[in-house]
This record gives C-alpha cells, structure tokens and sequence, in this order.
C-alpha cells in the first residue's frame, strides 16, 4: 500500500470523463467508469486509499451509495478493516438512523445499520466525488449520532469550484479531508 506517485495522479485525472448537462443542464459530470475500467488506475486508487485508512488510524471504512461503494469496499480489504454501506433510505433491512440533505442536482436521503458503527469505532469514509459535501456533510453526522469517531474523509475527485471543502469543515471537526484530485 502506497501514496499516489504524481504519475498516478495524472493516470487518475485522466480516466475520469467529463460530461456535459447530466443529469441536467448546466452541470459537468465526472464520471468514473473509465477509470474503474482500467485495472491499473483502480488498483492505484484502492492501495491510496488504503493507504489512508492506515495513515489516519481507521478501524473502519463508510462507503456511500453508490458510487463510494465501488471505491470504499475494495479500500477496505486492502486495509484489512470493515466496510459499512451508507445508502439511500429505505434500502437497509435492520434498525437505521437516518439523515436529510441537499445534492448538487435535487435531495436525497442516506442512512447506515445502527449497529454498524459505535463507540470504539475510527471511521473513514470514502467516496467518489466531493460537490457540494452535502452527502459527506450528512455521513458524518450518521456517524457521531452512532457514537462513533470520524478519522476522515477521503475522495477520488474534490470539485473545487462547489467549495464542498468549506461546507464540511465544521462538521469535520479538525478530523482530515484526503482529496486525491482535485479539479
Ligand atoms: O458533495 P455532494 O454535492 O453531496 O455530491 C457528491 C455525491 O453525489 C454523488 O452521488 P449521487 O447521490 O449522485 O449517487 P450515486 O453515487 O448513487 O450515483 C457522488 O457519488 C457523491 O456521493
Ligand atoms: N458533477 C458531478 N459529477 C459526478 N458526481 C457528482 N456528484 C455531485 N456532483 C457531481
């Protein structure tokens, strides 16, 4: 498991297409399926992100549905720790806790297993991209509300321009947002 070397990051960037007006007009859409194509780039993504978990002491990854679950899940092997979904309410069959927030193009709601995170607990959570940080914004909350600690985020693509990054800070609370990308 190693840190992204800038050749890595330039492979990254460029496996990542952008594409105009989805899923509605005036929006620009990174969209990370060529770079899940591509063995060589996935593979460097998921020993960064690795890297990560091990870097800032997490004992446990988040992954938010549904593209965080393609990064998150892979991160978290190679780690060695437990991989936690978060996904869209109503698709958990067990006791939840849930949490409203706004997207880039429309609102949604997420919500985690209860009695998947608690008191012990070092969470990473990962995720594709950072827009608006609302998604990431509402994970962390889940995630003290279950009585867990946040050790970080981290994302594939940071989306500068939205300044998720300001939006998040408190809910960060000191904890780190790990942006591979940025654009
Ligand atoms: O920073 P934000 O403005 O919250 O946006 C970022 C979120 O938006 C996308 O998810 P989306 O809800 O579109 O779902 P998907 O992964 O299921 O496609 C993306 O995968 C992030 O989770
Ligand atoms: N512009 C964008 N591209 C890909 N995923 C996103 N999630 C929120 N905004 C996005």
């Amino acid at each position: 498991m190693s840190a992204l070397t800038r050749d890595d990051r330039d492979l990254l960037l460029s496996r990542i297409r952008d594409v105009a007006d989805y899923p509605k007009p005036g929006v620009m859409f990174k969209d990370i399926t060529p770079l899940l194509a591509d063995p060589e780039a996935f593979s460097a993504l998921t020993d960064a992100l690795a890297a990560l978990c091990e870097k800032h002491g997490a004992t446990k990854v988040v992954g938010l549905e549904a593209r965080g679950f393609i990064l998150a899940a892979p991160a978290a092997v190679r780690a060695g720790v437990g991989f936690i979904p978060v996904r869209k309410a109503g698709k958990l069959p067990g006791a939840t806790l849930g949490q409203a927030y706004e997207l880039e193009y429309g609102t949604a709601e997420i919500e985690v297993h209860a009695e998947d995170l608690g008191a012990g607990d070092r969470v990473l959570v990962i995720d594709d991209v950072l827009a608006t940080g609302g998604t990431a914004e509402a994970s962390l909350e889940l995630i003290r509300r279950a009585g867990a600690q946040v050790a970080g985020v981290a994302v594939l693509l940071e989306l500068g321009f939205l300044e998720g990054r300001s939006r998040l800070e408190p809910s960060l609370d000191g904890a780190p947002l790990e942006a591979l990308v940025t654009v």
